[in-house]
């Protein structure tokens, strides 16, 4: 997808909504959205009754005539009006109502690489709806590279791998542009879910996903030991609260089904560069973006089953609408290659 950057120095709003987090950015102000993409609704009158972390606070604790919904899914807005009304209330908690509604305000977005054009559409339509005379679009990979500081212009390699919740994005860019990239369905909502699945199936605990946090934090430890963890959830025979102890190389293993898919992406995305570019690449190394890339450990496991050097970038999870907020203050050089004169 090419990117005009004069067209995105027009803009005045950067916006990455996530199937995980809505990220909203503001030029010349930085970040004033950073919520959980969550809506709360009463099914009964259709009314909004909370968004963001107040509506996620909710999930699985509602009566039946209140359902906790995600609007977007796997980075395509599955519910345009439910992602309009969400989103006008996270920016109109931040910034008077009115302010979105100036006239010929412009947003820019970001999308999945393979994003398929009726989802483009979908987000178009949606930013539309909340005030946008005219939406540019960029790919979230290159967004995601900018914003961990990859001198994504050059003629050199920059690789990106962007876990966020429901996929994971490699990417290998150069001058600008996507030379190779592959995405996976796996991203750190499948690594929760092995945790919760392995202590069903070996514990028959079932697991509030909350209390996977703590769990992943085990995973800090580089020593394959004896680090426990005791865990609180439901027996799955009886239904009566339990609890089980857990120790850090199980909740490893668990965890390495998912990590092989993105294992594989990256290598995938190495097989189709030209041999230039790797070779960039073995010394330069690859960086981890989205809030996966928290993810303790995932860093060392990539570098060691890869044997590239692998960076976590500074904030991951908000690097993607940091690269479109740099674009949007023009803080980018322009990544278009015009002939030479003459
Ligand atoms: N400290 C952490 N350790 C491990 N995983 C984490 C941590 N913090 C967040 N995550 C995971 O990161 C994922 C969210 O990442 P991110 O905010 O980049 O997603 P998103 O942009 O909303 O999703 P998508 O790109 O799939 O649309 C969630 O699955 C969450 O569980």
């Amino acid at each position: 997808m090419p990117i005009d950057m004069e067209e995105m120095r027009r803009c005045s709003v950067a916006v990455d909504l996530g199937a995980s987090r809505t990220r909203v950015y503001v030029k010349d102000t930085g970040i004033i959205v950073d919520e959980p993409s969550v809506a709360a609704v009463n099914i009964r009158t259709g009314a909004l009754l909370a968004v963001g972390e107040l509506a996620e606070r909710m999930t699985g604790r509602t009566p039946d005539h209140i359902r906790v919904v995600r609007p977007v899914q796997g980075g395509t807005v599955v519910n345009v009006d439910l992602a309009r009304r969400m989103l006008r209330h996270l920016i109109g908690s931040k910034l008077r109502r009115t302010w979105i509604r100036r006239p010929g305000m412009r947003f820019a977005a970001c999308v999945p690489y393979d994003s398929e054009p009726l989802a483009q559409r979908a987000l178009h339509e949606t930013l539309t709806a909340v005030g946008a005379r005219r939406v540019e679009l960029a790919d979230t990979l290159v967004c995601a590279a900018i914003g961990s500081g990859l001198p994504v212009e050059h003629p050199e390699a920059a690789m990106v791998v962007v876990c966020g919740a429901g996929t994971t994005q490699v990417a290998v860019l150069s001058l600008g542009s996507i030379v190779a990239a592959e995405t996976v369905p796996v991203g750190g909502d499948a690594i929760d879910y092995a945790v919760i699945e392995h202590l069903r199936s070996r514990h028959e605990l079932l697991l509030p996903h909350p209390a996977v946090r703590p769990l992943r934090m085990m995973l800090h430890s580089a020593d394959p030991g004896p680090a426990v963890a005791e865990v609180h959830g439901r027996d799955v025979t009886t239904g009566l609260a339990r609890t089980v102890t857990v120790d850090t190389e199980s909740v490893r293993q668990a965890v390495g089904g998912p990590l092989t898919a993105v294992l594989d992406a990256i290598r995938t995305v190495l097989r189709r560069c030209p041999p230039d570019l790797v070779a960039d690449l073995s010394e330069r190394g690859l960086v981890l973006a989205g809030g996966g890339a928290l993810l303790p450990g995932l860093d060392t496991m990539l570098s060691r089953t890869t044997g590239i050097p692998v960076h976590t970038a500074e904030a991951p999870d908000t690097c993607a609408v940091r690269g479109l907020g740099a674009m949007i203050e023009g803080k980018v050089e322009s990544m278009r290659l015009d002939p030479l004169a003459g």
